[in-house]
């Protein structure tokens, strides 16, 4: 292969008259444009040879195609690349050369088919797969639409309901599935794909099986008032739950338009729409979470020194408070043995059966079987000392958030555990050199920060302190690849990089309230900003008792960028705790809705007596826009601290933090990504303008600063600002 090229196809006639034309461009066979166009050429010989009757076309490695190369999109979006024409690809090559070629053509599917890869196989004139294959059109999770004929064939393939599911929802479904919806033909083992694929493609040619042309079906479509309802319902859906994204309804003006005007037009508008999306700046903000998200693994100085993994045969952990519990179910199920230890019996009997519950409630959904739960409960065991951590590989310690009782507990875990075995803290916020003071193994302490509730959050932050091995990060990158969670190595501070981010969002909002604003509309603003839910909210749902010991750890470290609010502590006076007490910035009722409450005027007004604060007419009166502005700039100024500092290698690990730490909103790309998209000067100067107005609350850190005043990319690493300015 060209070192420039992306990958290739090859051809291979064999002496049935069958072409077998295989996708070639490691790891996951992605359509990129080399691949497109030398499936072209191959398709333009294999149908000019005389002694080919029919092609099969399968991917390399057991993996048919992972989609068109997402890489591409950066390319198109750069103009340094694109189709010689709109819709060449789709039309030309995929319908006019492919589908309506006298040769018939039968996909053999391995592995995966998505996206691109299985809009090709329904190309075909028939799909045969192996039982494992997962085939699905996950297009609108990157912000593009299926844009290689996709909105066209699967309806016509599954039916219009059924497509619209798999199309929005992005979920593949897998090949017996495929099966009975009448997307694949035949499920055949792997040993007999590529022997049943050719027999069936010269069938057709023979005529004993059926040529079928996916686009030019009309069986499986619904009458047209149906469809039109069908379709309306979707686009309502949509609106509510994707407000912020265009790309879904712009795929689902494709759709409508092939169901009304036929399957030319569709393609057409498919292919209009399909250019028009990639430049949307939703689209990019997720095409870069695609590649940050799985850039996070890759820590320089750590992961390229060629170390392995060692086996983590079994775990402990200490506390089975509401973390410890989540981590331990995370645990179990992926099948590692689980040290549970506790205080005392009570506290270990209400430990395990927060576990068991976490369980319960999945058998109760019915994805997991009564059989799996009681094999999965039986890799937990309860403790009440340290004698059973003799043979652990790691323990985790998620005991409350005090610095003397994790000290002890450190102390303790290097008598009791072997030489090898990895020492975890869950600390939210503690700095873990204190934590290890005591001991004289501070290359195996390593922060282990889940995030709450642990077995489903996605966000594992891996800490490293200046002595933690790297033997000990891969290890725990291994662990963290197993429990299927996205990690995130950070290096070590007072609440690390998420809690350093969420600090300012949390204290910002709080500091608009006391002057007047409203934290009804500052939580409506956040939440169609694309958040969860507003930082008032989010107060009540953790709870004051964990958002005033966090704000302790910050008030005592950073002291200097702290805005200190009573709020919160006068409604804890009051037995006001959030959520858990029915009680917080909203009142909760049996179903736990929240509805304002009028009374919370009285604490504002209490906070703001004592801080000495007034309220300001501007801030009273603050739209929507600047009310994320002086929420979210202060994020994006600690983000660059954090940044500033080494704390994150990368600009692209804060986005992924942001994203499933914070729950900042994927199609913005992140913190850091989107402060770009609005500009260094613009967010340098709003800071700068607000601290001299409001304190120091809100000064630009130096780093911002500096990069705001030329208008540098804040994303850009350090030597690249530089050679910019
Ligand atoms: C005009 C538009 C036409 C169209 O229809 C557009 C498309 O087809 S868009 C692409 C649609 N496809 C997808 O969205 C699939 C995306 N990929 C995945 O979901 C997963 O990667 C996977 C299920 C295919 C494999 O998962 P896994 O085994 O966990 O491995 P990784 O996710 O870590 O990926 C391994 C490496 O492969 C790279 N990759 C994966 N898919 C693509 C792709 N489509 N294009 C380019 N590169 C891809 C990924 O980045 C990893 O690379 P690394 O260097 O980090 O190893
Ligand atoms: N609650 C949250 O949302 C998050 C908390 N964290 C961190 O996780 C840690 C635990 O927090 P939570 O689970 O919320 O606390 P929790 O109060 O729910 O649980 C702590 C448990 O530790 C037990 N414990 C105390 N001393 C012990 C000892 N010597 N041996 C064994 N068990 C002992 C207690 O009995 C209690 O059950 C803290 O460091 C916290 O900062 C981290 C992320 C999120």
């Amino acid at each position: 292969m060209d070192s420039r090229t992306k990958g290739k196809t090859v051809m291979e006639v064999g002496s049935d008259g069958v072409a077998v034309i295989t996708l070639i461009n490691p790891p996951v066979n992605s359509l990129s444009f080399d691949v497109l166009y030398n499936l072209k050429s191959n398709y333009e010989e294999a149908l000019s040879r005389n002694d080919v009757k029919a092609i099969v076309i399968t991917g390399a490695k057991g993996k048919f195609s992972g989609g068109f190369d997402i890489s591409g999109f950066g390319e198109i979006q750069k103009g340094t690349r694109k189709e010689p024409k709109v819709g060449y690809i789709s039309i030309d090559i995929l319908t006019d050369l492919l589908e309506a070629a006298r040769k018939p053509s039968v996909a053999a599917i391995d592995g995966l088919a998505l996206g691109g890869g299985l809009e090709l196989s329904m190309a075909c004139h028939a799909r045969i797969s192996t039982p494992g294959a997962q085939l699905g059109l996950p297009e609108l999770q990157l912000g593009v639409i299926p844009g290689f004929g996709g909105t066209q064939r699967l309806p016509r393939l599954v039916g219009l309901t059924k497509a619209l599911e798999m199309i929005l929802t992005s979920k593949p479904v897998r090949a017996e599935e495929g099966h009975s919806l009448g997307l694949i033909d035949a499920v055949v083992p792997s040993a007999e794909l590529l022997t049943t694929a050719r027999r069936w493609a010269l069938d057709i040619v023979e005529r004993r099986k059926p040529w079928i042309s996916s686009v030019l079906k009309t069986d499986k479509l619904p009458p047209l008032g149906e469809a039109r309802e069908i379709l309306k319902f979707a686009r309502g859906q949509t609106r509510k739950q994707a407000p912020n994204m265009k790309h879904p309804l712009m795929c689902l003006d494709a759709l409508e338009t092939g169901i009304v005007s036929g399957p030319r037009a569709g393609l057409e508008k498919e292919a209009e729409v399909g250019s028009q999306v990639i430049s949307l700046d939703t689209t990019k903000g997720l095409i870069h979470v695609f590649f940050s998200q799985r850039g996070t693994v890759k820590v320089p100085g750590v992961t390229d020194r060629g170390l392995i993994p060692r086996k983590i045969k079994k775990v402990a952990i200490i506390g089975g408070g509401l973390m410890g519990s989540g981590i331990a179910t995370a645990l179990i199920l992926s099948n590692y043995p689980v040290i549970l230890k506790e205080v005392n019996e009570k506290f270990l009997e209400a430990g395990i059966g927060r576990v068991k519950a976490n369980l319960q409630s999945r058998v109760r959904k019915g994805s997991m079987s009564k059989e799996k739960f009681e094999k999965t409960m039986s890799l937990l065991k309860g403790s009440l000392d340290y004698e059973s951590f003799r043979d652990v590989d790691m323990v985790i310690e998620a005991v409350i958030e005090n610095i003397s009782l994790k000290q002890q507990i450190f102390a303790d875990l290097e008598k009791y555990c072997p030489q090898h075995c990895i020492l975890a803290s869950n600390t939210s916020t503690i700095d873990l050199n204190k934590i290890g003071e005591r001991t004289k193994s501070q290359d195996r302490i390593v922060g282990a920060h889940f995030f709450s509730p642990a077995h489903v959050m996605p966000l594992l932050e891996i800490v490293r302190t200046n002595h933690t091995s790297a033997q000990v990060i891969v290890d725990l990158l291994d662990v963290g690849k197993k429990i299927k969670k996205t990690p995130v190595v950070v290096g070590n501070c007072t609440g690390f990089a998420v809690n350093r981010m969420f600090f300012p969002y949390t204290q910002a909002a709080m500091f608009l309230v006391e002057r007047g604003a409203d934290p009804y509309l500052i939580d409506s603003a956040v939440s169609k900003f694309g958040m969860p839910m507003g930082p008032f909210r989010l107060c009540d749902l953790v709870g004051f008792g964990v958002a005033i010991a966090t704000a302790t750890q910050f008030i005592e470290n950073f002291p200097e960028r702290t805005y200190k609010s009573m709020i919160i502590p006068l409604m804890q006076e009051d037995k006001r705790a959030g959520e858990a007490t029915r009680k917080g910035f909203y009142l909760y009722d049996d179903k736990r809705k929240a509805k304002p409450d009028p009374e919370l005027k009285k604490y504002i007004e209490k906070a703001r007596s004592m801080s000495g604060a007034n309220v300001d007419p501007k801030l009273v009166k603050l739209s929507e826009k600047e009310i994320i502005e002086m929420t979210f700039f202060p994020v994006v100024n600690e983000a660059c601290r954090v940044f500033a500092e080494g704390i994150a290698v990368k600009a692209a690990d804060l986005d992924i933090a942001a994203i499933f730490g914070m729950g900042f909103p994927p199609y913005r790309g992140g913190i850091m990504f989107w402060a770009d998209s609005i500009g260094s000067k613009y967010i340098y100067s709003r800071l700068d303008e607000w601290s001299k107005t409001y304190g120091d609350f809100f000064k630009p850190c130096a780093f911002l600063a500096e990069r705001g005043s030329k208008g540098a990319p804040l994303s850009a690493p350090v030597e690249q600002a530089r050679s910019r300015l």
